[in-house]
């Protein structure tokens, strides 16, 4: 049985005063059953972590480098956000795709380093509008899952998050049926490459533009594991609520 999973991704979004809304979330999720994590800008990592320290909150990072150390000017290594409190990080978010030309070789290869220093890969996907438009969903996010994911993944060290570009802080959210519809084929896809067992276990997140209004009918999708959160991860009173409906639905 795959425990549920509720992510919190800040973006370029928080100061200090933002751990204030982390501590009323950990107060509001003191009895959560899914896993909640929230991933605030790194140079928030630490003080969030103290924050959340015996809490049911967990801190992530949102990229790291596939380097373990080195002259990388700017970057992070994923031991430091180990160290810094983190339990697991975002890779290939098609911000980081978009915004940094991150292929799916460079997301494979931090996905392998994070695993190494410890950290859950939170691995996304997702087409954009013009794909979809064209009817290539199934085959652009089935080859971004076949060259992202690492083969040594093991089933609790890889999550999918599968992230409609057009779909990401614009308010539009595909059906039901679109979102069962990848997500079945992403299963598909990792059991016929890791078999039933490792395949099982991993974790399908969907992500865009998710929130409280919407978050019972996502988490109904039979292979939606719970939700990859950017807007309404911000505030408490948003993101609990989503909380406990990824709770209500297991
Ligand atoms: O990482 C989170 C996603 O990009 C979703 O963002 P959103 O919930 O603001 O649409």
């Amino acid at each position: 049985m795959r425990r549920k999973m509720v992510a919190g991704n800040w973006k370029m979004n928080g100061t200090a005063s933002s751990l204030t809304e982390l501590g009323n979330l950990a107060y509001s999720c003191k009895s959560a059953k899914a896993e909640v994590l929230i991933c605030p800008p790194a140079t928030l990592l630490y003080r969030a972590a103290n924050v959340c320290t015996d809490s049911k909150v967990e801190v992530g990072a949102q990229d790291c480098h596939s380097a373990t150390y080195g002259a990388h000017t700017g970057d992070l290594s994923a031991e430091m956000l180990h160290d810094a409190g983190a339990t697991a990080v975002i890779l290939g978010h098609s911000e980081r795709r978009a915004d940094h030309g991150e292929t799916d070789q460079v997301v494979r290869a931090k996905a392998k380093t994070a695993i190494t220093a410890g950290l859950t890969a939170i691995i996304c996907v997702g087409e954009t509008l013009a794909d979809r438009e064209a009817g290539k969903t199934l085959a652009v996010v089935g080859a971004q899952l076949a060259s992202s994911l690492p083969d040594d993944t093991r089933g609790t060290t890889v999550v999918v998050a599968y992230e409609p570009v057009w779909a990401i802080g614009t308010g539009k959210v595909p059906t039901v049926e679109q979102i069962a519809e990848v997500h079945n084929d992403l299963r598909a896809s990792l059991v016929k490459r890791f078999g039933g067992e490792t395949a099982n276990a991993i974790r399908l997140l969907y992500g865009g533009s998710v929130k409280a209004s919407n978050a019972k009918e996502i988490f109904a999708v039979a292979q939606v594991d719970g939700a990859l959160v950017g807007g309404a991860s911000l505030k408490a009173a948003d993101f609990a609520p989503i909380v406990a409906a990824l709770d209500a639905s297991t």
